[in-house]
């Protein structure tokens, strides 16, 4: 937004003084406020960006300092939790739209962040019924401007498809680290040390922080759990094959899996950016002055 000039001022909140005062250093926050219901004065953009748990805390804050007319969003990695915990907060007259980017890595806290990281990438919005469309139009040009390519759909089919393609993965990863962490001890090996590309991928997503994980799994139980089930299941049969020396099942089941691939990259998809077969409204209007 700064490097766009998409926003009048920009106005911060974070609870520690060296991460306001790193905001301000590196210039992506023109002011500070020790209390996100003194950042919130005035602004016409409000953007919630602390773990799934913490988001009703926050809005029953900034609650009664939002001026009328103001657009709520939040970029929270569950949609369904966030509704619940945020929209009973909202006042009158002022719209809340749910957000989720599909795009951060595995640091966090403001020097982590970078002008680039949405471009190119889906930034998911789940407007609740009834919600204006002028001020989902407004948003969805902001986030354009910042680079993003941004969908629609509803919270429940968020919540499923990000279990698939984002939660339970990151679960595996840190399933898998930890594994490898245990046999280290167990053997006194070196498994870290000499780990393959693949593995070290994993490293880095098991390097994510441990509260917004925490919170993405306490807050998408249901779906998380349904695809852990569908893994489960899939790795036991897998395991049958190995066991049984059924080369045909494994070589099948990784021929399946490679066409996958193959196809996405046919599809010209190979971005970070999956694409839900969905459409989505064209973007209209003027970007908000934002602040947040
Ligand atoms: N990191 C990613 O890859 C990524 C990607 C998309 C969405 N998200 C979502 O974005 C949100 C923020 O994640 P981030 O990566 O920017 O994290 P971050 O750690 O960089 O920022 C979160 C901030 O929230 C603060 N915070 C924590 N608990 C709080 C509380 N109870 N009250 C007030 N402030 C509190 C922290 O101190 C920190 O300043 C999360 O909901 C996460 O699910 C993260
Ligand atoms: O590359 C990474 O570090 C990420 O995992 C980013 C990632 C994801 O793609 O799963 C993680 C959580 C989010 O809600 C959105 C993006």
């Amino acid at each position: 937004m700064r490097q766009g000039g998409l926003a009048g001022e920009i106005v911060g909140h974070a609870r520690s003084a060296e991460t306001r005062a790193a905001a301000l250093e590196i210039g992506i926050c023109d002011r500070v406020f020790e209390t996100a219901a003194e950042a919130v004065v005035g602004a016409d953009l409000v953007v919630l960006a602390v773990p799934v748990g913490a988001m009703g805390e926050i809005a029953a804050e900034i609650a009664p300092h939002l001026a009328a007319g103001a657009t709520v969003t939040d970029v929270g990695s569950v949609k369904q939790a966030v509704i619940a915990a945020v929209q009973p907060h909202i006042p009158e007259g002022v719209h809340f739209i749910p957000g989720h980017p599909l795009a951060g890595t595995e640091h966090s806290g403001p020097r982590s962040g970078f002008a680039t990281l949405f471009r190119n990438r889906w930034w998911l919005l789940t407007p609740c019924e009834g919600a204006d469309p002028g001020a989902v139009a407004r948003l969805r040009s902001l986030l354009e401007a910042m680079g993003a390519n941004v969908d629609t759909m509803d919270a429940p089919h968020h919540d499923l498809v990000l279990a698939v393609t984002s939660h339970t993965p990151h679960l595996i990863a840190y399933t898998m680290v930890g594994v490898a962490d245990d046999l280290r001890r167990v053997t006194d090996s070196e498994v870290i040390r000499y780990s393959a590309a693949g593995f070290r991928d994993f490293t880095r997503i098991a390097a994510s922080d441990p509260t917004m994980w925490r919170d993405v799994f306490l807050t998408n139980k249901e779906a998380t759990l349904e695809i852990l089930g569908r893994f489960t299941e899939e790795l036991f049969a897998l395991q049958r094959a190995i066991r049984l020396g059924d080369g045909d099942h494994l070589h099948e089941y990784f021929t399946r899996t490679r066409a996958i691939r193959r196809g996405i990259i046919e599809a010209g998809q190979d971005t970070a950016a999956p694409d839900f077969g969905r459409s989505s409204e064209t973007a209209t209007g003027p970007g908000p002055k934002a602040k947040g």
